[in-house]
């Protein structure tokens, strides 16, 4: 087995090994590579989930449900004011406040749904998506757009600054050898892919004030996902960054929620567990200048595999 494929193992055995409940009514599943290897966990946990109602994000995540023999649950079925126990799910790259972008598989609508339902939020993921501030690796956040919308959706991104180091700003996210055109989510929109670059590698004048505080251009996490789904045709931004835990739900549909813990597989083999505390004030991107203006609020328990 690849590194990769191995880090994300590890990570997945380990998070299940830790948070599967012993008796859970409804347990949300993810969608990407990395949340085949938590179902796999799961099936080989020893817990008896004959009875659980596994809830998928979309269509990739309930085939995945319904091949390891379990039984799915859609979210709309689910009984009013019964809060999914737990919600397992990866993520494209995680900060040190546990801040995710998430949508690199076009799942992001149907995530945040199943993540701000959930009493626990778990993400899993390889050593490559941990990074100290968003949209560091991961180039862009990824937008749920109604498709008539998307055009004028990406003229309001450029408005607010989403433009990367060589000048490439928004796009559509197309299938390339899959599929001519944009791709498809699972609501039949498209998905929009919009750079908002880290402050180092930009130009100055990008230094707009996109949210008119008068302290020129900066981007927290959560100003810039209310920023983006503030736009018309907007249906779900790809930043999970709201509070963890139940209060998720009631605190709004912009942030969603952020994973209580993210279990990072790593390249020596082992498993680094980052808890999230309470939250300050956690950015994207701040410039000119570059500042640090938090420390970290997660602490870092490394487990042995
Ligand atoms: O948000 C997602 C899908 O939209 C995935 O959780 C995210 O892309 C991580 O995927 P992988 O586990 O394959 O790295």
């Amino acid at each position: 087995m690849a590194d990769i494929e191995a880090a994300k193992q590890a990570a997945a055995i380990e998070a299940v090994r830790n948070h599967f409940p012993e008796n859970p009514r409804f347990v949300g599943i993810g969608s990407g590579t990395t949340i085949v290897y938590v179902v796999e966990a799961i099936k080989n946990c020893g817990v008896d989930v004959s009875r659980v109602g596994f809830v998928p994000t979309g269509y990739q995540s309930k085939q995945l449900i319904i091949n390891a023999g379990l039984v799915p649950i859609e979210f709309d079925a689910l009984p009013d004011d019964v809060m999914i126990d737990i919600a397992f799910d990866g993520a494209d790259e995680v900060d040190e406040e546990l801040n995710c972008i998430k949508g690199g598989g076009a799942c992001l609508y149907q995530e945040k749904l199943v993540a701000m339902r959930a009493k626990q939020f778990i993400c899993v993921a390889d050593h490559r998506k941990l990074q100290r501030r968003l949209v560091t690796k991961w180039p862009t956040v990824p937008i749920e757009v109604e498709p008539k919308a998307a055009r004028q959706v990406m003229q309001r991104l450029r408005m607010l600054g989403s433009r990367s180091p060589t000048g490439i700003g928004p796009r559509i996210r197309e299938g390339h050898m899959a599929k001519a055109g944009p791709i498809k989510t699972d609501q039949d929109f498209f998905i929009v892919d919009a750079p908002f670059p880290h402050p180092l590698l930009i130009a100055d004048d990008l230094t707009e004030d996109i949210l008119g505080d008068g302290e020129g251009g900066h981007w927290e996490v959560e100003q810039l996902a209310k920023a983006i789904k503030d736009i018309n045709g907007v249906l779900a931004v790809g930043l999970f960054c709201g509070p963890t835990g139940p209060e998720a739900l009631t605190a709004g549909v912009v942030g969603g929620q952020r994973p209580v813990a993210c279990y990072f597989g790593m390249a020596d083999g082992t498993v680094s567990l980052r808890k999230a505390r309470e939250k300050r004030h956690s950015i994207v991107a701040k410039y000119p200048p570059l500042i640090p203006v938090h420390s970290a609020e997660v602490e870092a328990v490394v487990v042995d595999n």
